[in-house]
């Protein structure tokens, strides 16, 4: 952890959240989040299309009011921030459409401008446009035309305008939709480095659980209007049951079972069976399993009136 990082350990997280409800006229979406993002974390934000992830965001982000909830984000809130707030927290929105017969160099040039007034000698902004272009690998693109570009490259200048001012705090909208597997591992890259180097506090959602187990200290599971899972993906993994499955073929005959406690049945396996056993593989649960059964709690919890009193 660096020197910048141990300072800021002891202090308020970069997001804290209670109680937070969204409804859409009739439609409730969000009934009482509870998260904590704490500085320099990674927290990927997991949940099934219409659980209200990029309502989340936007909230958090400033951009949508919420019905009700406290939110503090870098110690303020969102809703009446103000210039200097906004200058600290980075925004990676779905796409930039605008100045399509501008450059990515003059582009970001412009927007750095914007965040020169908010640097500081700890905190130098923005950052330097070729140094930007070279993290994003768009230096080769970086005097043609915006509108030019294909998806990728776009996506890339998405994130390239989304951390330009340097930011403490950063949210990223399911930022790799549309990027091919070179693209993506550089984007992977990208996070650890802002993480890791530059103590960078980062949200982001994401439909790939790959990219989740990947690049989080810490998954959040959205399901229900409510935070329903919240650990690293191990942690997560853990607390569903049956944590493994062990399959095992005797001559012809195949056979399964689920268990936590893995190594004594496979010993007790070599003692019955030795050497008939012709086929053994273990196989425990991955983070798709491990959602797939914490989204189907809750969701079957919402249509059984009652259980979810009786699970408490
Ligand atoms: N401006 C709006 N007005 C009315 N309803 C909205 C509005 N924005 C979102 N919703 C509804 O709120 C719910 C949550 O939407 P949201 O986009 O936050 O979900 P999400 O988890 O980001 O979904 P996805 O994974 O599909 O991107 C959806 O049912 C959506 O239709």
């Amino acid at each position: 952890m660096s020197p910048d990082l141990d300072r800021k350990a002891g202090s308020e997280p970069a997001i804290r959240v209670r109680g937070l409800q969204m409804t859409y006229g009739e439609q409730a979406v969000l009934t009482g989040v509870d998260l904590d993002v704490r500085v320099g974390e990674v927290v990927c934000l997991l949940g099934p299309n219409g659980a209200g992830k990029t309502t989340t965001i936007e909230i958090l982000e400033g951009f949508r009011l919420p019905s009700a909830g406290e939110v503090r984000v870098l110690g303020e809130d969102p809703a009446r921030a103000g210039e200097a707030w906004r200058a600290r927290v980075g925004v990676v929105l779905q796409s930039w459409r605008d100045h399509a017969r501008w450059t990515p160099r003059r582009l970001l040039a412009q927007l750095g401008d914007y965040f020169t007034p908010w640097s500081t000698p700890e905190h130098p902004r923005p950052y330097e446009v070729d140094m930007l272009l070279e993290t994003v690998g768009l230096t080769e693109h970086a005097d043609r035309k915006i509108g030019t570009l294909s998806g990728g490259q776009r996506r890339r200048l998405d994130v390239a305008v989304g951390i330009i001012g340097r930011p403490e705090l950063l949210f990223l909208d399911e930022p790799t939709a549309g990027f091919d597997p070179q693209a993506r591992r550089d984007f992977h890259e990208l996070v650890h480095r802002l993480s890791d180097l530059e103590g960078t506090s980062i949200l982001l959602t994401t439909h790939d659980l790959a990219e989740a187990e990947k690049l989080a200290d810490r998954i959040l599971i959205l399901s229900g209007g409510r935070i329903v899972a919240d650990g690293s993906a191990d942690e997560l993994t853990r607390q569903v049951a049956g944590t493994a499955e062990v399959r095992w073929a005797c001559g012809a005959d195949r056979f399964v079972h689920p268990t936590d406690d893995v190594v004594p049945f496979v010993r007790r396996l070599f003692e019955e069976h030795g050497d008939e056993l012709t086929d053994l593989e273990v196989r425990r649960a991955s983070l798709e399993d491990t959602y797939l059964a914490m989204v189907q709690r809750t969701e079957s919890r919402a249509t059984e009136p009652g259980l979810q009193e009786v699970a408490r």
